[in-house]
């Protein structure tokens, strides 16, 4: 059945390309890494923000500190001023007894003192001993010339207070300006810390006070206070102050190794500067705080982001797998012989066409549009249709695969099919498809009927069916074959066809019939066979060859028939037609043939023959007298008596009535007439003899013409018709004689 348009499947998947499954899981990478590369980003941001807060902070903590000791030192110093213009107002002054009392309760004051001009300590606002200072740096500096300058000293553990102190001087000067001495304050470092440590100062903090000599007048950390430290060479903030008297920068500490941030500034009119350090990693604490809060969301975005990427990674490959396994059903559904539908079910209960594969499209005669989505009584009559519908129902109601043969009429014609009806689930409880895969046994159905109407034959038919397979072995017989061999089917089943063998026919019989059915594919011919009681019966054989659709020889199948009661018959006409039914002598055709043959033969050998013609003599009466039979029976006698007297290779016929006819062969030229009338002699004189029958006797004569090849003719009708003239005569003459044919009897042939 052709259809008007091209058939095309009824469901068309788009293929997913290779590689795109690999997509969200490259996207969730690149997503993590801008996501990674935006918190670096910020997170650096914040850094800066952090530490430029930080530095800040720095800058006031030292500024503050810079001011605070700016301001004490600048107050010792004017202290010192006064001091320095008390003591040049009024030389030769040795009690600054107002300072004393000044200065009773500084506490950033260790001492205040007045050195003479030869080191010795003049004067002092506390209880001192007599001390030499002639040698100490704040003196020395201060011999030689006025610089008019305070100079703040590197600390120094007193010699009379035996506390650390830094020494500020100034030069005394007598009235001349030449060196009266100097005036010096000593301060204690720990005031200036001393604050910050009452205050409290963050962990890793550090303060301190340097001289442009890198001495350290004070370091201040949260945890101590060091006095008089040095600086080394490569110091970072000797590096940092050599490039600016003012600013910031961020270094391990020569001290503790700890890294900080510092700010550092000169103090004015001071030979000092000012620094202040964080502690780095306080600084940045907070910072680091949230920055491992902010990876943390970010290590667990990403990792969500990437098991996403995995799961839909996964999911595409399975829906990739998943396409794939459709499409080869969908091929197998496609290039599928047998018809396949699936139908779904409304919620009236009608089935409506949904897929359908080409062979269901060939089958139904229909194009594509004629069937989708079309309930059942629009594609098929009113009757198949309801049958389908039945069929459709039992299978959703029983939620069971339903099997059914039916006979549909489709516009090419009937088909059979058995359809497998799928009960097709939606994903829960409810069938909504019923998917039907038919087999199509038209042709099946119509090959077992035309193979039940041949069995049918062949168990019907008289003739002896007998298969065997390639090997000659008997696989099937009918009931004609049982009947004629006396074997049932399981006697011969799996046996050679040897077994019907009669022992008639030799191997070369055999070996033709192999030869021909191997050449010509068939025999045929008559054979003797042996039933199963041992009997032989004559069979009329048809042997052909079956083969397969590769040509190769799978059966023998012998077909034959009983001819034993025919070939009976067919000798019983061959003997009719050439014996005399009642002697069973030759008839007048074969003693005619015979005489022929021996005629060539005597003609080829040079011999001669002899033709005898005899008629009884006074039969009629018997017939008369006795009856026919009687007649009969005496006939029969006198053929024996006449067979009795000859040699065995001469021949004896009946021509009818009471005529009988004798050849006589391999004649002497010489003696051969002789012969002949001793053989006419015997025969009279047996003929002659009485017969007894019924008891009664009976008395024949026997006329006996005879006729000689060469000498009276060359052709049996001819002899016939001389040995039959000189009969006649011998009858003429008196009848129980013979009579040797003579020219001069030829009158009477005409
Ligand atoms: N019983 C019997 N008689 C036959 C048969 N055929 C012919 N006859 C009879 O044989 C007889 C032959 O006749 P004839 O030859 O004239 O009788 P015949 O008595 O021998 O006479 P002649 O030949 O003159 O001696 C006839 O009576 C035929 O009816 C036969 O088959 N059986």
């Amino acid at each position: 059945m052709k259809t008007d348009a091209p058939i095309r499947p009824q469901v068309s998947l788009r293929p997913i390309r290779r590689g795109v499954e690999a997509l969200p899981l490259l996207l969730a990478l690149l997503l993590s890494a801008l996501l990674w590369a935006a918190v670096d980003i910020i997170l650096a941001h914040e850094k800066e923000r952090e530490l430029e807060h930080g530095y800040r902070q720095l800058d006031y903590l030292r500024r503050t500190f810079q001011e605070h000791s700016h301001n004490t030192l600048t107050t010792a110093d004017q202290i010192l001023r006064l001091l320095k213009a008390e003591f040049e107002e009024r030389p030769g002054t040795r009690e600054f007894s107002e300072f004393r009392r000044a200065l009773e309760h500084s506490s950033i004051f260790v001492q205040l003192g007045v050195i003479g001009a030869d080191g010795e300590l003049q004067w002092s606002n506390v209880p001192f001993k007599q001390v030499n200072l002639k040698d100490r740096e704040h003196f020395q500096v201060h011999v030689d010339r006025d610089s008019g300058q305070v100079f703040i000293s590197k600390p120094v553990l007193g010699r009379a207070s035996g506390k650390w102190s830094i020494q500020l001087s100034r030069r005394l000067n007598h009235r001349d300006g030449s060196f009266a001495g100097v005036a010096v304050a000593s301060v204690d470092p720990q005031y200036l810390a001393r604050f910050y440590q009452d205050v409290g100062l963050q962990a890793g903090t550090v303060l301190g006070l340097i001289g442009h000599d890198r001495v350290l007048r004070v370091r201040v950390t949260d945890k101590e206070t060091a006095i008089g430290q040095t600086l080394s060479d490569g110091a970072p903030l000797l590096r940092a102050l050599h490039q600016g008297s003012d600013g910031r920068f961020r270094a391990p500490s020569s001290f503790d190794g700890t890294m900080r941030l510092y700010s550092y500034g000169q103090m004015p009119g001071l030979a000092l500067s000012v620094v202040a350090g964080f502690d780095e990693a306080q600084v940045l604490a907070p910072y680091q705080e949230r920055a491992r809060s902010y990876r943390r969301i970010t290590a667990a975005s990403t990792a969500a982001l990437l098991l996403t990427g995995l799961l839909l990674w996964w999911l595409l490959a399975r829906l990739r797998q998943a396409r794939q396994e459709v499409e080869a059903a969908h091929a197998v559904f496609s290039a599928s012989p047998d018809p396949m539908v699936m139908l779904q079910r409304d919620p009236g209960g009608h089935f409506h066409y949904r897929y359908f594969n080409p062979a269901a499209l060939t089958l139904a005669g229909r194009r594509a549009e004629e069937m989708q989505h079309h309930p059942l009584d629009q594609v098929l009559t009113p009757e198949d249709a309801l049958r389908r519908q039945l069929m459709l129902e039992q299978t959703v109601r029983s939620g069971q695969v339903q099997e059914a043969e039916q006979t549909t009429t489709y516009p090419s014609g009937e088909r059979t099919v058995r359809w497998t009806a799928v009960p097709v689930h939606d994903g829960s409880d409810h069938i909504s498809h019923v998917a039907l895969i038919g087999h199509d046994l038209t042709q099946l159905r119509e090959e077992q009927r035309q193979l039940w109407l041949s069995d049918a034959i062949v168990a019907q038919t008289h003739e002896a069916v007998m298969v065997t397979d390639a090997s000659e072995r008997i696989f099937r017989v009918n009931p004609a074959f049982c009947l004629m061999t006396g074997y049932a089917p399981e006697e011969v089943e799996d046996h050679s066809p040897g077994l019907l063998a009669s022992g008639v026919h030799d191997a070369e019989f055999y070996h033709h019939m192999h030869q021909a059915l191997q050449s010509r594919g068939f025999w045929q011919g008559e054979v003797w066979q042996r039933h199963k009681d041992g009997h032989l019966f004559a069979c009329l054989l048809d042997i052909s060859t079956l083969r397969d659709g590769e040509g190769r020889l799978t059966h023998y199948v012998h077909v034959f028939s009983d001819i034993t009661e025919q070939k009976h018959l067919a000798e019983q006409m061959e003997h009719l037609a050439h014996f005399d039914g009642l002697t069973q002598l030759p008839n007048r055709n074969l003693f005619q043939d015979r005489v022929c043959q021996a005629l060539a033969r005597a003609e080829r050998n040079g011999t001669g023959l002899a033709l005898m013609f005899m008629d009884l003599d006074g039969f009629k009466a018997v017939n008369d007298s006795a009856g026919h039979n009687t007649g009969d029976r005496l006939l029969v006698e006198v053929a024996r008596r006449i067979t009795s007297v000859l040699r065995k290779v001469d021949s004896v016929s009946r021509q009818g009535g009471d005529e009988f006819t004798v050849l006589l062969e391999n004649l002497n030229n010489g003696q051969g007439i002789a012969e002949t009338e001793e053989a006419a002699r015997r025969i009279i004189a047996a003929i002659n003899e009485p017969v007894l029958l019924d008891s009664r006797s009976f008395r024949v004569g026997a006329s006996i013409g005879i006729a000689f090849y060469p000498a009276d003719g060359d052709n049996v009708e001819l002899l016939m018709a001389r040995a039959d003239a000189a009969m006649y005569q011998a009858k003429a003459r008196g009848k129980n004689r013979h009579l040797c044919w003579t020219p001069e009897l030829a009158p009477g042939e005409a």
